[in-house]
């Protein structure tokens, strides 16, 4: 399968290196399923000082980036992304659509990206509208610009590239994937300042290890996120666990 192409534009390059070189994007990269590049829109500027803002019109609190610099930043990103498939320009801001799972099974099923990460109050509205298709959120705050947003993005979407996690992890597995939010996790040692690892997870039996691992994933949705158990339609097995798990809350 040929790699993922994410073109990043953004005036900290050096950022990226988060994605690049660690964990499990960083060993997509390596293993070439994955390929970033960035661009940064100061090396599209015709200034001695490599102007990239500008003040907004209409008065008000500090700077604007300039269309010029973003629009031959943008157009190179998208040619670079184009040439390996179909390719769709994202800019991340909290006026996006916010992110979630689903959300990010699409985008990853979406051929390649480019991705606008702003800085100061913002990017020249005319960039919006003509060289970006989408616009996403990945949560209603403010950040000081779009970088982490887009690593955010590129992070949750790598883990479901095939090959990406190793064959010992399985993103369909990830509790997430199923609606519903992770169970609890254990490792050695067995007894850790007097407490102790949940018997089921000693017995070796696996279809109980399931269920209960289930069970909790359950529990621990309806207790922590009863938003998310809404949307979804429990299977009999399902309704099952959680309502054993909420009578032994309340016995
Ligand atoms: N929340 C979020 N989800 O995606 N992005 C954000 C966010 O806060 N961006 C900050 C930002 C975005 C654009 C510009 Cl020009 C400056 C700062």
């Amino acid at each position: 399968m040929a790699a993922k192409r994410v073109a990043l534009v953004s005036i900290f390059p050096e950022m990226f290196a988060a994605l690049t070189d660690y964990g499990i994007s960083g060993r997509a990269v390596k293993d070439s399923l994955l390929e970033v590049r960035c661009w940064n829109p100061r090396d599209f500027t015709a200034d001695r000082h490599r102007t990239v803002d500008d003040r907004p019109y209409g008065g008000g609190p500090g700077m604007v980036m300039l269309a010029e610099p973003l629009s031959q930043a943008l157009m190179e990103a998208r040619n670079w992304a184009e040439e390996a498939g179909p390719t769709r320009s994202i800019y991340l801001s909290p006026q996006g659509r916010q992110l979630d799972q689903q959300g990010v099974e699409q985008l990853s099923q979406s051929g390649n990206l480019v991705l606008l990460a702003g800085r100061y109050e913002g990017v020249d509205e005319r960039i919006v509208e003509s060289l970006i298709d989408e616009e996403w959120s990945i949560g209603d705050y403010v950040l000081s610009g779009g970088e982490l947003a887009a690593m955010v993005m590129v992070d949750a979407i790598t883990r479901l590239i095939p090959g990406a996690l190793g064959h010992d992890q399985s993103a369909v597995e990830d509790s997430f994937a199923q609606g519903l939010l992770d169970c609890p996790h254990y490792t050695r040692p067995e007894d850790y300042q007097g407490q102790k690892v949940p018997e089921v997870l000693l017995s070796g039996n696996h279809e109980r290890i399931r269920r209960w691992r289930l069970k909790q994933a359950l529990g621990r949705t309806q207790q922590r996120r009863p938003d998310l158990l809404e949307k979804l339609a429990l299977t009999p097995e399902q309704s099952k666990l959680l309502q054993e798990f909420l009578q032994e809350l309340s016995p």
